[in-house]
């Protein structure tokens, strides 16, 4: 596994047209579909001052969604792709894999070989999206939910065509939402979609469990959302602040014979750590299979 913000390889091409004749600043930047994450990713970009006003434009197929991001003047809000895909620079696609071919199929005839790609599709790998749109500039990248307050986790890839140079401005505009991790393969970042992709709901799961039992126990709703809540942040929070692993403070809570050793027993006599591996290999599988219902060999499903 690569280290966090260590760019794994990369030759350095003599035409990379956009990244070495101009400024970051200068760079045209569209997201396609705006929708949870790509409108997380554009008021991340637009509020890091990366770009220059005016370079970050957005498309949703939706007119409704158009004039509700229109209202929010962060941004260009495009309704139809022939007025910004050809302006653009680097192309964010952020919408669901199920979408993802007839889009393409769409883009193809406006896409030009030295725009770069990124995709934040669960599962559509690099090869899937180079043949759809007969582009080599490829950046798979998997965020997650806490981008959306400046705290995402994205681990991303290239296509061997994306150099150093332009691998090192994708890393920049996808710390804007947080941090990342430069991945050596697609398969790593299926692995990453089952642990930091769709791993903030597996604490949101953790979360309620622990709120139903909160309100079984008669606390009202507001201080069962506090108790859960702070515990939560406290524990993330000394959890972040030392190497410590999650079994050594474990032990720091856990007394002998006491309260929490009682709940630590009863979730490994229901071997709550294999299910909850097991959960994450689920998600891991499904993004392989998403992979797979996306290359055009078999039918994709909603
Ligand atoms: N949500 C998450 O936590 C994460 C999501 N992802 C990935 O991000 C991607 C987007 O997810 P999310 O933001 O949750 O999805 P959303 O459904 O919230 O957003 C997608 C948006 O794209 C629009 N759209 C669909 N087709 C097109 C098209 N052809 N052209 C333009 N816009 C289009 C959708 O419109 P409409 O609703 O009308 O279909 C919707 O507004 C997915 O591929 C997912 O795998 C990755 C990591 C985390
Ligand atoms: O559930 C999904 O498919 C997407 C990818 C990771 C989080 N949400």
């Amino acid at each position: 596994m690569a280290k966090i913000g260590t760019p794994a390889r990369r030759l350095f091409y003599f035409n990379e047209s956009y990244f070495l004749n101009q400024k970051e600043e200068q760079m045209n930047v569209l997201v396609i579909g705006g929708g949870n994450m790509g409108i997380t990713y554009a008021e991340a970009i637009a509020k890091s001052n990366f770009l220059s006003s005016g370079s970050l434009m957005v498309f949703d197929k939706s007119e409704e969604k158009q004039a509700e991001l229109r209202a929010g003047g962060f941004f260009s809000v495009h309704s139809g792709l022939g007025t910004c895909l050809p302006e653009a620079d680097v192309v964010l696609i952020a919408v669901k894999p199920v979408h993802a071919p007839g889009l393409m199929d769409e883009m193809r005839p406006m896409v030009s070989a030295g725009q770069l790609f990124i995709s934040i599709m669960a599962g559509v790998t690099i090869d899937t999206i180079k043949q759809r749109l007969g582009i080599d500039k490829v950046v798979r990248a998997m965020p997650n939910l806490p981008a959306q307050v400046g705290l995402g986790m994205t681990s991303f890839t290239a296509s061997e065509q994306v150099s150093r140079l332009e691998l090192a401005t994708i890393e920049k505009l996808l710390d804007t939402t947080g941090r990342s991790l430069n991945l050596a393969s697609e398969s790593e970042i299926d692995a990453s979609t089952g642990i930091s992709g769709s791993g903030p709901a597996y604490i949101f799961y953790f979360m309620q469990a622990l709120l139903d039992a909160a309100l079984k126990m008669d606390f009202n709703k507001e201080d069962a959302r506090l108790l859960v809540g702070q515990t939560f942040s406290g524990a993330v929070e000394l959890f972040n602040s030392s190497d410590l692993s999650p079994d050594d403070w474990m032990a720091k809570v856990a007394s002998k014979g006491g309260t929490t050793r009682a709940a630590l027993d009863s979730m490994d006599g229901n071997n709550l750590n294999s299910l909850i591996q097991e959960a994450a290999y689920a998600a891991f599988r499904r993004a392989e299979e998403l992979g797979k219902q996306t290359d055009g060999k078999e039918v994709a499903h909603a």
